[in-house]
């Protein structure tokens, strides 16, 4: 038996509430296989983003080759790309892959500012989102302001994103897990329209479950503990 296998490619939040760290746990959470391609090391708490160290981009092409190469990866869902030959390194190492080598579906949450306000990308770098990665995706995960900045693309599959009700402070890494189910969700089969409404029942879930929780000194993680029969009965 081969589970679904999702790869995602992005950067680590040390505190656990968004990039990698987030995408893992969502996946684990939704029954996907999760690989990951380390683009850049963050220097962030709940607080804000304190520091970005982009990976050399030969590295990040060396690691995608690897899980590539080895995985039958359904979906690829990209994260803070954090350089402009990183989103080209992307771009030629899944998007030219030929379809008899397997070329995965690609969802692109194009992160450019944390929600605590501090820049993630130059505009380089949204450049080559706009003319490379783009119009390459399966599914595009802009929120509002990201939308705008890229200058509205107008393609099937961009689903922008919107926040939504519950109020909350533990809501750092909503995006990237939202992005990382909706990519779950295709790796299983499900269709885009239905993977983006299952996406957002999950995060709701999450959001709910987190709501209460006393955890870091600024907007605390969405919840990426699971609410499976495992840890019924077990209080977070
Ligand atoms: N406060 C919220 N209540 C309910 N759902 C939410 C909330 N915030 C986010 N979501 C869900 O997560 C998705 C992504 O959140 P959003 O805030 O747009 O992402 P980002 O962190 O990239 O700005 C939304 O489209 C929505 O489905
Ligand atoms: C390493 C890393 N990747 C992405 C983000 C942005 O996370 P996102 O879920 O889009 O939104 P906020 O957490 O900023 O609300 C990040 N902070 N770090």
């Amino acid at each position: 038996m081969t589970p679904p296998v999702v790869l995602a490619i992005a950067a680590t939040d040390p505190g656990g509430g968004a990039g990698l760290a987030a995408d893992l746990a969502t996946f684990a959470a939704l029954g996907v296989h999760g690989a990951c391609v380390v683009t850049a090391v963050t220097v962030q708490d709940t607080l804000g983003v304190h520091a970005v160290h982009p990976l050399p981009a030969e590295l990040v092409a060396a690691q995608i080759a690897a899980v590539l190469d080895d995985l039958p990866v359904a979906v690829v869902k990209t994260g803070m790309l954090a350089s402009a030959e990183i989103v080209e390194v992307v771009v030629a190492s899944v998007a030219s892959r030929s379809l008899s080598q397997g070329r995965p579906r690609l969802v692109v949450d194009p992160v450019l500012r944390a929600s605590t306000g501090t820049e993630l990308a130059d505009e380089e770098v949204r450049r080559a989102y706009r003319d490379l990665l783009i119009p390459v995706a399966t599914v595009v995960t802009p929120n509002e302001d990201e939308f705008a900045a890229l200058g509205r693309p107008d393609q099937p599959g961009v689903v922008v994103t919107r926040g939504g009700d519950i109020e909350t402070t533990n809501d750092h890494g909503t995006g990237c897990t939202y992005a990382s189910a909706l990519a779950a969700y295709l790796a299983h089969g499900t269709d885009i329209p239905t993977a983006a409404a299952r996406a957002a029942a999950y995060v709701t879930r999450q959001l709910n479950l987190s709501r209460p929780w006393d955890l870091g000194r600024g907007r605390g993680p969405v919840a990426h503990i699971s609410t499976s029969p495992i840890t019924e009965g077990v209080t977070p």
